[in-house]
């Protein structure tokens, strides 16, 4: 036999064997989304949302952590996105809006997958209605337009917002061409005045705020106070800043997030009453390009 036929006989043989595995892995999704199915039963009895960003994110941590293979992380975060694909589908469907054109779709895409629902929006102000009338779960909006969101509620004395951010997404640089790079990074926002609590252990978390009624610069001496503390921040404002909305700062990288009684507190101290602080939530990051 010469070497060509054996090293096609090898060759069957290991696809023999992969055909096995892919059996068996196929098997075992199968009995996830079983799984899945009845924890989807239960979270509609109980009225709670399909879409739980920080259980996916603690079980793609703890699987990043546990894996002694070759499997890179970000290999392991992009089979698990689709199986969570999946499961959400078993459990209804998590309909997600995409401002931002062909870039926004995509980024939704990257961080989501194959088995949820799409649909694209034409501007923030559309989206905005969508999720309040609850015909989309999520909104997926560039991060020039989150200061839209500042605009909008800072008419808001209270400073509650009806959503949170719960997640972000970029575009990998691979696709960063000049269109596209204009919108590198997405927020994922959802309906609900609830901040994602922190789970128990987790080791990084987000914090976004918006500090609005006072001019970009006037941000300084706010981030000089509080940016050294316990966060960095990072003013994100793009050249799109509506006129009078002010200013928007995210911290990132919050450990022990303050009260925002203690930022407001703060922010008062600086601005007197012509600025206020709003979270729009916190949210775990993950230490890859995605969440
Ligand atoms: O743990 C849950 O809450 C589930 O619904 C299961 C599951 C999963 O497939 O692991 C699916 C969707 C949620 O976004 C989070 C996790």
């Amino acid at each position: 036999m010469d070497s060509d036929a054996t090293s096609l006989g090898e060759i069957d043989r290991l696809r023999r064997r992969l055909d096995e595995m892919d059996r068996q892995l196929l098997a075992l999704l199968n009995q996830r989304m079983e799984v899945a199915k009845r924890i989807g039963e239960r979270k509609r009895r109980e009225s709670q949302l399909i879409f739980d960003p920080i259980r996916e994110e603690t079980v793609i941590r703890d699987l990043v952590k546990q894996d002694a293979g070759s499997l890179s992380p970000l290999g392991i975060r992009a089979i698990f996105q689709e199986i969570f694909s999946l499961s959400r589908a078993q459990q209804g469907v998590l309909r997600i809006g995409c401002c931002g054109g062909a870039a926004g779709l995509l980024a939704a895409h990257l961080r989501f997958g194959s088995s949820d629902e799409y649909r694209m929006i034409r501007s923030a102000e559309e989206g905005k209605r969508l999720l309040v009338e609850e015909s989309i779960d999520i909104l997926v909006l560039p991060k020039q337009r989150l200061l839209d969101w500042s605009h909008w509620f800072t008419g808001k004395p209270d400073g509650h917002l009806p959503v949170t951010v719960c997640g972000e997404s970029d575009l990998p640089d691979l696709l960063a061409n000049h269109r596209m790079g204009r919108y590198s990074r997405f927020y994922i926002i959802r309906l609900g005045t609830e901040p994602i609590r922190p789970q128990e252990g987790s080791q990084s978390l987000k914090a976004v705020f918006l500090l609005s009624g006072c001019s970009r610069e006037a941000t300084d001496p706010w981030q000089h106070r509080f940016g050294g503390c316990w966060a960095q921040t990072t003013p994100c404002a793009g050249g799109e800043e509506p006129p009078d909305a002010g200013a928007l700062v995210r911290l990132w990288e919050v450990f022990d997030p303050p009260p925002v009684e203690m930022l407001q507190e703060g922010c008062r101290e600086i601005y007197g009453d012509s600025a206020w602080i709003v979270l729009l939530g916190t949210y775990p990051v993950s230490s890859g390009s995605r969440l």
